[in-house]
């Protein structure tokens, strides 16, 4: 009956198209209510194109506060890597009430959408400086960081084993670029056993003394807004990244952006970005920026599905070669 009206089959048609449209992926993690995304045609694009050329050529670049840890749990913020510093184990009664007058002062900057990466670089540097030299003031003793990082309510997101096990398997470089403290966040990982050989981590490293006592922090100083110079000089030193035209890039901060900056001959680059705070004022920046936002979503939900797609095609030609033998 319907096709002898032209006038309903047409919309009809329509609205089959849009509905189409709105559920054509592969990936149902992607039509979860804390995604957005600008074009989604393009990221399924990409998530194809990836898929084709399989986990070797493959490398994760991603943040980690924030990003592999979460913002926050049962109402209350989990701590960074710097915040994990922040206890009595490590420095005093008097730093420690410092250190949070720099965090109230410093990270609304971070964070202000109203300012742009230029503006926020001299208060980073500061913001920054200043913890670090109060820090060695404290004379950290190496020994008693395990222990900060045990009693601390530091978590990794929801779903972080399966990430981390699946790219370890898989073999894919997992590069997280931070401008924490790299110690800290190597503790982190490894007692939640998840510090896998393929795991590589560019961060603010501190360096002790014979004794173990925290003298200075090694190299250049890494900040959320400076990362495209870190991404340049560190990433042709990592070997283990070249011949992977194809990143997924995860972050929590629009600095993060510039993590892929020096990845030789990119092909496919799939930004993921973590919106955890403001996220009224800075909805629309992050959907201008990443490929994909994720709202107030403290899970890896989103990032392990993209990644089962993609090595999907990758297990099966495994499994093909493993039966013909
Ligand atoms: N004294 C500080 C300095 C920075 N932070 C936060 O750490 C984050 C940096 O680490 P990434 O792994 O995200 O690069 C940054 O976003 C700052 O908010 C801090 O807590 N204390």
């Amino acid at each position: 009956m319907i096709y002898q009206f032209p006038w309903i089959h047409t919309p009809v048609r329509t609205a089959l198209a849009i509905w189409n449209q709105l559920t054509k992926t592969d990936i149902l993690e992607l039509t979860k209510g804390s995604v957005m995304m600008r074009e989604r045609s393009r990221v399924e694009d990409t998530i194809h194109s990836m898929q084709k050329a399989g986990a070797r050529s493959l490398q994760v670049i991603s943040d980690f506060d924030m990003t592999l840890t979460r913002f926050a749990y049962q109402g209350k913020r989990v701590p960074t890597t710097h915040n994990i510093l922040n206890n009595r184990l490590l420095i005093n009664e008097d730093s420690t009430k410092k250190m949070k007058e720099l965090l109230n002062r410093y990270y609304p900057i971070e964070i202000d959408a109203n300012l742009s990466p230029e503006e926020k670089l001299p208060y980073m540097v500061e913001w920054w400086t200043k913890v670090h030299e109060l820090l060695i003031q404290q004379r950290i003793r190496k020994d008693m960081l395990a222990h900060a990082v045990r009693e601390s309510s530091a978590m990794l997101r929801e779903g972080y084993r399966v990430f981390f096990d699946c790219l370890a398997e898989q073999r894919v470089p997992l590069l997280i670029f931070s401008a924490g403290v790299g110690d800290v966040l190597e503790e982190v990982i490894r007692q939640n056993d998840v510090f896998h050989p393929n795991v590589h981590i560019i961060s603010n490293y501190m360096d002790f003394d014979h004794a173990g006592i925290l003298q200075a922090f090694k190299g250049q100083l890494i900040h959320s807004y400076n990362k495209r110079e870190g991404a340049l000089s560190h990433a042709t030193a990592l070997r283990e990244l070249h011949g992977r035209p194809n990143v997924l890039l995860l972050g929590d901060s629009l600095g993060d952006l510039s993590m892929a900056d020096g990845v030789s001959e990119a092909q496919n680059i799939l930004t993921v970005g973590f919106l955890n705070d403001q996220v009224e004022d800075r909805k629309e920046s992050y959907m201008n920026s990443f490929d994909i936002v994720l709202v107030k979503d403290e899970t890896m939900d989103v990032p392990n599905a993209i990644l089962r797609y993609i090595i999907s095609e990758t297990r099966k030609v495994h499994r093909k070669k493993v039966d013909t033998t």
